[in-house]
């Protein structure tokens, strides 16, 4: 287990008082809004008060609806009390967990023999390696997950789950700590979420408490993966006593302070906020019992690993659940040092594109790339919108999409790391309701976003990783629907060459002669006389 010097822990105060909304509202800069009229109008994509329609971003503690204000709570908490319907309470019909593993095999007629395991694990290509790795599951109600959650999860549409989930969901309910990779867009998300919310859920069920402390934390590299995370958790936890808050930056720190004193089941975050919050205020994370690092190759990158770390180490030996479509061995080994008997799960080839994304990797001499994207996007055969197109700068994304409107006509927006969280939102509404068939991207867009309906990506700087590369591609295809990806390679992306080959090899794609022919394709390259060289593969 991971070193738990309480010393290092960020303050964490034992005993939270009831707090009072007004005090809280007003020690928090007076965010809470008190009544609707203060409020502003939601935009577009932004989540609304179920009471008024204005923006809800106040989401009222005793309820699982997005709120506007305190007297809009009011007005919803009046309504349940009329109707007597509950609001947020626990289901009346309870589910009894073991105590445990919250992992139970349902009858013994659907489980599996270990040859029939055996078979379906080679056949789905799951790799597993650990002690005692629970049986992957064929069906979402084999593991005794509460009633609830077995709903939302069917009215997501998820009639089976994919190979990640079959193996990764029986598997984290368990309690044991967790490393998987799965392709790009296979459902690893709903993968670490079932068991979140279903070992939230079953907790506060069997320990009603009004101290309402956090259970769980989710960390993503960025805000919109965050907020995507976060949609997904409250859809499979609606209904079940699971309240979540959201901890990015661009939006008040205050209102989010506000949403976890008020008692949450699951914090998602990203550290750089996370910490930001934890140094300034009181919160109380003694009760985590489950982290989750999404995207946990770059979450243990430098950069991203010393706040991680700062953040694991203020909590108290919790489960850690860590998933990505790529994944080295270093993170194994950093992975192992966080937890005590991971259990490793792996489905298909690691750190491989999606089988379902068609890539075209496209020799492109700098200069030319501009013309080349134009060419491509005025082509019907060729630009298959709604698309992304991957740039290194966001000063390039900027440049770039008012270029390719300025030349071709299409309309096109840019999102990265510099524009607001408002100005983001706005940029992804308008993309996924199909406004904008094409967004100038930088890594912001790279990993997890679920880009529902993508059907291309244009790599037009290659990113500097291959990994990096593996997650763009990826969102030209969620769960193994058909995509394609161009990239433009050039010379300048010489370091990557011998990975990019072996990528586009190993996808059954053309390689481009001067790839190929470059001296650079080799794994060692020519540095000076009598240097051995190694050639690629070899
Ligand atoms: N069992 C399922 N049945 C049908 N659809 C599913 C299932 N599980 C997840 N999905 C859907 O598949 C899409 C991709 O899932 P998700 O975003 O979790 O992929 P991912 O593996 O996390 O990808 P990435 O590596 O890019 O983050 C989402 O739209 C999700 O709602």
């Amino acid at each position: 287990m991971g070193d738990v010097n309480r010393e290092n822990q960020f303050q964490i105060s034992m005993s939270a008082p009831p707090v009072d909304e007004l005090t809280v509202s007003e020690a928090a800069g007076d965010d809470v809004k008190k009544t609707s009229r203060d409020q502003r109008k939601a935009l577009p994509g932004e989540p609304i008060c179920v009471v008024c329609g204005r923006y809800g971003e106040y989401i009222c503690d005793q309820t699982d609806s997005d709120i506007c204000s305190l007297e809009c709570k009011q007005t919803l908490l009046g309504r349940a009390a009329d109707t007597h319907l509950p609001v947020g309470l626990p289901p009346p019909k309870r589910v009894a967990a073991t105590d445990e593993c919250f992992y139970v095999r349902d009858s013994e007629s659907s489980s599996l023999t270990g040859d029939q395991t055996e078979l379906l694990r080679r056949k789905l290509e799951i790799h597993v390696k650990g002690d005692s790795v629970t049986d992957p599951i064929l069906s979402f109600s084999s593991c005794n997950l509460p009633e609830k959650l077995l709903h939302n999860i069917q009215t997501l549409g998820y009639d089976m789950p994919t190979p990640i989930q079959m193996q990764g969901i029986p598997a984290a309910l368990t309690g044991k700590s967790l490393l998987a990779s799965a392709d790009t867009g296979s459902g690893k998300t709903a993968s670490f979420l079932v068991p979140v919310v279903s070992r939230c859920a079953m907790f506060r069920l069997d320990n009603l408490s009004t101290n309402k402390k956090p259970l769980a934390m989710v960390l993503t590299p960025t805000r919109e993966l965050c907020i995507q995370v976060e949609d997904q958790a409250k859809l499979l936890g609606k209904g079940l006593p699971f309240k979540t808050a959201l901890v990015v930056g661009g939006d008040a720190m205050a209102k989010q302070l506000y949403r976890i004193q008020q008692g949450v089941e699951l914090i998602v975050g990203t550290p750089g906020r996370l910490i930001d919050l934890l140094t300034k205020h009181d919160i109380e994370l003694d009760d985590i019992m489950m982290l989750v690092l999404d995207e946990v190759d770059c979450m243990l990158q430098r950069g991203f690993r010393d706040q991680v770390m700062q953040i694991f180490r203020a909590l108290s030996q919790p489960q850690v659940l860590m998933y990505s479509a790529t994944i080295s061995q270093e993170v194994e080994k950093m992975a192992s040092s966080m937890a005590k008997d991971v259990i490793f799960v792996s489905i298909g080839q690691p750190n491989r594109p999606s089988k379902a994304v068609k890539q075209l990797a496209i020799w492109v001499e700098s200069k030319q790339k501009k013309q080349k994207l134009f060419d491509i996007l005025m082509s019907k055969q060729h630009f298959l919108p709604p698309a992304i197109v991957y740039v290194g700068s966001r000063l390039g994304a900027d440049l770039l999409s008012n270029a390719i409107t300025f030349t071709t006509g299409l309309k096109a927006l840019s999102i990265h790391g510099d524009k607001s969280m408002k100005e983001r939102r706005e940029v992804m509404k308008s993309f996924l309701v199909g406004e904008v068939p094409l967004v100038v991207a930088t890594g912001v867009l790279g990993r997890g976003v679920d880009l529902f309906g993508v059907r291309q990506v244009i790599v037009f700087d290659m990113p500097n990783s291959i990994k990096e590369y593996v997650h763009q591609i990826g969102r030209a295809s969620r769960m193994g629907e058909d995509g394609t990806a161009i990239v433009f390679v050039n010379e300048e992306n010489k370091n990557l060459f011998p990975d990019m080959i072996e990528v586009l090899k190993s996808s059954g794609a053309v390689i481009p002669r001067e790839l190929v022919n470059s001296r650079y394709a080799m794994r060692s390259f020519p540095t000076g006389k009598g240097q051995r060289k190694r050639k690629y593969g070899s």
